[in-house]
């Protein structure tokens, strides 16, 4: 399970906020984290894998600060970890020096799926491939808990599809996951639950199965947090 109790985060440089009172996301939930541009995903999702410091409260993964847990999470964010004078072969070897579970062979096996080339420098992928490499070694790693950060951003629709599903098919099952995203018609068949952030602060926190009884779709649901929520009309 991961835990976070009294976080508060800001940014010397801007005004910018997170702050959440309590949040618990049990082990192998696959949670959605939803909200405008600048609303804090990427934030929540960096304060998690313990980038930067809180200004108070505290992050745990089963009871353990992030630090301890390291070797069993993956972050999988656009900036991308890799080294691009590396080729992803030689990116594998690095990672695997890191992070004990990292899956040589699956490794492998992901960069056919995904056709990309194992023996070209990184630099030379485009921003697809660049992502597509970036999701195989974290999927590689095999982690329990896989935090990805707008993983489909800068692809087309079929390449979003096609991704989604790699990523799905390339899981366990028992993994938690948690995924930022702007893509929500695409991702309301994946989640178990959505996370729905605004000027840093949690407005809604729904189970996708209770949408589906009620006769919602995410996009119903979100529409009607920002009709009923005072803080989107400033
Ligand atoms: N390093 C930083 N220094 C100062 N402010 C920051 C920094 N990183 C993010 N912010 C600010 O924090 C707020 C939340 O940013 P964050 O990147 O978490 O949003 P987001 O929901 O992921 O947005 P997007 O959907 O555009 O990716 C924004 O106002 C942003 O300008």
């Amino acid at each position: 399970m991961i835990e976070l109790k009294y976080v508060d985060k800001r940014y010397p440089t801007s005004n910018a906020l997170l702050y959440v009172n309590g949040l618990k996301i049990p082990k192998g939930e696959i949670v959605g984290i939803l909200g405008e541009n600048g609303s804090g995903k990427t934030t929540l999702l960096k304060a998690i894998m313990g980038i930067g410091e809180l200004q108070n409260g505290e992050i745990t993964i089963e009871g353990e600060p992030v630090v301890r847990q390291y070797a069993r999470m993956a972050f999988i964010t656009e900036e991308g970890s890799f080294l691009p004078n590396k080729t992803p072969l030689e990116y594998a070897a690095f990672l695997s020096g890191f992070f004990p579970r990292f899956d040589q062979a699956y490794f492998q096996q992901l960069l056919e799926r995904f056709e990309l080339p194992a023996r070209r420098k990184i630099r030379t992928f485009s921003k697809g491939q660049k992502m597509k490499l970036e999701m195989s070694a974290g999927l590689a790693k095999r982690p329990d808990y896989l935090l990805l950060d707008e993983p489909f951003v800068g692809k087309d629709v079929f390449s979003r599809r096609d991704s989604l599903k790699l990523m799905m098919s390339g899981l366990r099952g028992d993994e938690t996951v948690l995924i930022t995203t702007h893509l929500i018609d695409e991702i309301e068949n994946v989640i178990d639950r959505a996370i729905v952030l605004h000027k840093g602060l949690i407005r809604a926190d729904f189970l996708i199965d209770d949408l589906r009884e009620e006769g919602k779709s995410l996009t119903d649901a979100m529409q009607e947090v920002r009709d009923t929520s005072p803080y989107y009309r400033d």
